[in-house]
Formats: C-alpha cells, structure tokens, sequence
C-alpha cells in the first residue's frame, strides 16, 4: 500500500513504552508515514539507541519540537506530566493531537491541563506493542476531530488490537492490560523453572512455555470460556485436576485480584492529581 500522508509525531520520553510504540508504530504498513521525533530528560543512551534501531529524529529541546508536531505523545512518568503539560499549555495549537500513555493520568486529568478545547486522548498499551500485539486501552476526547481519530487510530493499530473505551475503565483495566503481560511473564518463569529442574535446557523450557502460553492465548481469542478451555484439559480422573487442586487451595484468583487492585490503586495515586490532593 502506498502510504500518502507525512505526519510528524513527538514522543516526550524515551523510556520502554516509547521504544515499543515506536516499533509498533513504523513497522506497520498504513496511510500514515510517520516522521518520528523524540525528546528525553537528557540525551541518554537510551535516545541514541532509538535513533539507531528506528532512523527516528532526536530532538534537543521537546517545546521547539512540539511546536511544529502534528501528534504528541507523552510516554514519560505520571509525576512528570504536570511540568510538561504546563509547558505545553502556552505553545500548543487547537489542531494538534496531545494522547498520554501514562498510568493513572486520566482522560480528564490531561484535559484539564491544557486549554479548553484541546485534542486529547489516553491511551494504555503494553509492551508488546513493540511486535504489533498490544491490546491497547483508549480513551478519546470530545474535542478531537476526524483527522486526529484518524491519525489515533492508525497509531492504535501500528500497536496491535486496541478497546476504544470510557476513562474510567481505562483506570480500572489498566492493570489486566497494561502491567498484566508481567504477571503472565511470572507465571512463565516459575513453569520455565519447574522445566530446568527436570533438566531441560533453558532455550527449550523458553520454548516450551512460550508455544503453551500461545496456544492457551489463541484458544481463548476463539471466544470459549476460559473455565470451559479447563475443563477440556482436565481429563476426568486425571492429572491436571490435582494440579487445579492445588491453585485453589492456596487461593490462586485471590492473589490475582489482589495483585489488580494494587496494580490500580497505585497508577491512581501516580497521577498529578492525586499528589495534588495529597
Ligand atoms: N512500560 C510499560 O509496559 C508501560 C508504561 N506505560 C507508561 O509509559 C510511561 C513511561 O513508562 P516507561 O517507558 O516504562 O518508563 P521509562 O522509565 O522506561 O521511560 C521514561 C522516560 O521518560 C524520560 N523522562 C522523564 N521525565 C521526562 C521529562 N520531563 N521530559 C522528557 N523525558 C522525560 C526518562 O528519561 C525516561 O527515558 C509511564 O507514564 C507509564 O505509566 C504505560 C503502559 C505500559
Ligand atoms: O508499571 C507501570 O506503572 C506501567 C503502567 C502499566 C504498565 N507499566
């Protein structure tokens, strides 16, 4: 597909999340040729690493940069939004596009921080946006247009699959989502261990689980019910029910829940606006 449009982004930021998106991001074949700019605190190694695997522009100084940007991102902490949006406040432009990645920030809390009117969206990916697999949470503002939806959305699906969806439940899924590939990336190494120490080679125990984790994944995008998915492992009689046994007893989903709630409580009190409130 011949792409037809030149739109430059600014990431501010240059951590995990902006290497991801920006992977995603060039890697997919859209309408849109993105001119990737991107700023950082300093200009770390980080940066220089950005620029060498994606051929993206670093950028000294993000206020120059953001003043010439069709889309902003910004991919760095909660707690530093507050300074940067301030900073935005009197440079930007009713027609640019300003979208958060941060945990916690709020659809309402980046609204309120710029001028009446501005475009905004939140968006929560994970880090497979790096492959094109996210499944990114988004939030959209009332103010953006259908040039800037476009835009969002070829971002949205350079990143993977994505759930258009209130602010509110971006806060409350930002932990099955976003931080939850790290709960499953736990899951794998307790079973990658349990492998070597039957002796398996680390480069297979790698394999082997990653393969299961993907065939469980596929199984369940097919639409069954993931008890119902159990209940065709579990042969009657067998031996995957003790195993099961053994999850329920030491209060598997209990500690799943718990681990979500913390996850969610703590990006809410990351938000600027909880430390205004504090
Ligand atoms: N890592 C992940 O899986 C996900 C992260 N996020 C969000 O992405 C944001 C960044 O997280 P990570 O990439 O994991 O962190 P990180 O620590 O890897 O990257 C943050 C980057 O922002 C830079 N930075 C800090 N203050 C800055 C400022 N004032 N101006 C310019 N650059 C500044 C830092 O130098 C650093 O390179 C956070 O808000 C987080 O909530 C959201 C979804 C998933
Ligand atoms: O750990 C964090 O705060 C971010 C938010 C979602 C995933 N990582």
């Amino acid at each position: 597909m011949n792409k037809l449009t030149k739109v430059r982004v600014l990431f501010i930021g240059a951590g995990r999340m902006a290497r991801a998106m920006v992977s995603g991001m060039v890697r997919q074949q859209g309408t849109i040729d993105w001119e990737v700019h991107v700023a950082n605190r300093s200009n770390s190694d980080r940066l220089a690493e950005l620029v060498r695997a994606f051929d993206v522009k670093a950028v000294r100084d993000w206020r120059t940069s953001a003043q010439q940007a069709d889309v902003i991102v910004l991919a760095m902490p909660p707690d530093e939004h507050h300074k940067v949006l301030a900073g935005l406040w009197s440079i930007i432009r009713p027609e640019q596009l300003v979208a958060s990645v941060a945990a916690g920030i709020g659809l309402s809390g980046l609204e309120a921080a710029l001028p009446q009117g501005a475009q905004c969206a939140w968006m929560m990916p994970n880090t497979a946006a790096g492959i094109g697999e996210s499944m990114t949470l988004c939030a959209i503002g009332d103010f953006v247009t259908e040039r800037n939806r476009h835009r969002l959305d070829e971002i949205l699906g350079g990143l993977g699959r994505s759930f258009i969806c209130t602010e509110q439940q971006v806060h409350d899924l930002t932990a099955i989502t976003g931080s939850a590939p790290a709960f499953a990336f736990q899951f794998a190494k307790a079973l990658e261990d349990s492998a070597t120490q039957f002796g398996v080679d680390p480069h297979d125990a790698r394999n082997l689980v990653g393969q299961m984790m993907l065939g469980a994944a596929k199984l369940m995008l097919t639409g069954q019910e993931p008890l119902a998915l159990a209940a065709e492992v579990t042969t009657p009689g067998g031996a995957t029910a003790a195993g099961l046994a053994v999850l329920e007893q030491t209060h598997f989903a209990k500690h799943l829940q718990a681990a979500v709630d913390a996850t969610n409580s703590r990006a809410r009190a990351l938000s600027p606006k909880s430390a205004e409130n504090a």
